[in-house]
C-alpha cells in the first residue's frame, strides 16, 4: 500500500535519445521530496514498475498492453513516429523478398518492438520465424540468425556500421501498410498511485509536458548532448529527433490500438486492450 512512506515517488526513465525529449531537464522541474527519476532500458523498467518498485515510468507499450487493467496513460506523451523510426531496426543478411529469414535474434531491452516484428513477420510477410532474445550486439545475434532485431542507441549505432546488411525499419514498414503511426513507448502510472497521490502525479505530467516542449522548441540542446554522448553528425540528430513524435495525436493511438488487436489475434496478449487516459482531479 502505498503511503505519505512511499515518497519520493519513484518515476522511470527510458536511457535512449529517443527518450530525451521528454526527459532532459525534467529532474529540474520536479521537486526531489515528491518525484525521483530512475533511468533504465525499457524492459528493465517494464518488470520494475509492474513489481511495483516504480510508480509512473516510460514504459514500452506492450507493458501497458500487458497490464492496461493496472495502469492509466499519461496524456499527451509517448515514444512513437508516424513513419521512419531510425532505432528499431530489423538488420538482414539477404533481402527479405529473395531469402525468408527463419531465425531472428531479437534484442532483449524490447517488449514493443519484438512483438511487432512478430506481427509485421506473420501478418505482412506471411512468415514464422524462430525469435532468439540476445543482446543488443550485432555481430553476436548474426553469428547464428538470418537477421537480428535492435532497438534504441544500439540500433543507431549499428545503422552506422551495417553497409553489408539489409534494413527494415519498423515504424516505416507498419506505416506504409496500416497508414497508421506506431507508439513504441508511453508514459503510464500505477492506478493506486494517481489515487494516493493526484497532486503529485499532476505534476509530473505538468513537468514532463513542460520538458518536452521546452526540448522541441529548439533541437540545439539535444542535437548537441548526443553528438558529445552518441557521435554522429548534428543532421542526423536533427533528422531523429524530428521523425519522432511525442504527442500521441490520434494517428498513434488509432496505430497503438490495431498493434493491440493483431497481439491480441495472435495470441501475444491474452486480452484486449483500451487505451485508458489518467484525468487530472488534483483540484478537487
Ligand atoms: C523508438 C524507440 O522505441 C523504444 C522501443 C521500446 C520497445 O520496443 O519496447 C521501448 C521504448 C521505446 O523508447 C527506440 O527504441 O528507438
Amino acid at each position: 500500500m502505498l503511503t505519505k512512506d512511499s515518497l519520493p515517488l519513484m518515476i522511470g526513465e527510458i536511457d535512449y535519445a529517443n527518450a530525451w525529449p521528454l526527459f532532459v531537464g525534467l529532474d529540474q522541474r520536479l521537486d526531489a521530496s515528491e518525484l525521483g527519476l530512475c533511468s533504465r532500458i525499457p524492459a528493465e523498467l517494464n518488470r520494475k514498475l509492474r513489481e511495483g518498485e516504480l510508480q509512473a515510468s516510460a514504459v514500452s507499450s506492450f507493458a501497458y498492453g500487458l497490464n492496461s487493467k493496472e495502469y492509466l496513460l499519461l496524456p499527451e506523451l509517448c515514444v512513437g513516429s508516424e513513419g521512419r523510426v531510425n532505432s528499431v531496426m530489423l538488420f538482414l543478411k539477404q533481402p527479405i523478398e529473395r531469402v525468408r529469414p527463419q531465425r531472428i535474434a531479437v534484442t532483449t531491452a524490447s517488449a514493443t518492438s519484438v512483438n511487432l516484428l512478430k506481427i509485421l513477420m506473420k501478418l505482412y510477410y506471411d512468415l514464422d520465424a524462430e525469435y532468439i532474445p540476445a543482446e543488443p550486439v550485432l555481430d553476436q545475434m548474426l553469428e547464428d540468425a538470418d537477421g537480428a532485431l535492435i532497438i534504441g542507441d544500439p540500433a543507431i549505432h549499428a545503422s552506422w556500421r551495417s553497409e553489408e546488411l539489409h534494413i527494415i525499419d519498423l515504424g516505416e514498414l507498419w506505416h506504409r501498410w496500416t497508414g497508421l503511426g506506431m507508439t513504441f513507448a508511453v508514459v503510464a502510472v500505477h492506478k493506486e498511485a494517481a489515487a494516493a497521490f493526484p497532486r503529485e502525479i499532476h505534476d509530473l505530467h505538468q513537468a514532463m509536458l513542460a520538458t518536452k516542449r521546452h526540448n522541441l522548441a529548439d533541437l540545439t540542446t539535444l542535437m548537441d548532448k548526443a553528438c558529445d554522448e552518441l557521435g554522429g553528425e548534428r543532421a542526423y540528430w536533427l533528422d531523429y529527433f524530428t521523425c519522432l513524435q511525442y504527442d500521441f495525436g490520434q494517428k498513434l493511438r488509432e496505430g497503438l490500438a490495431l498493434y493491440f488487436r493483431y497481439a491480441t489475434q495472435l495470441g501475444l496478449l491474452d486480452h484486449e486492450v483500451q487505451l485508458a487516459f489518467y484525468e487530472d482531479n488534483s483540484a478537487e
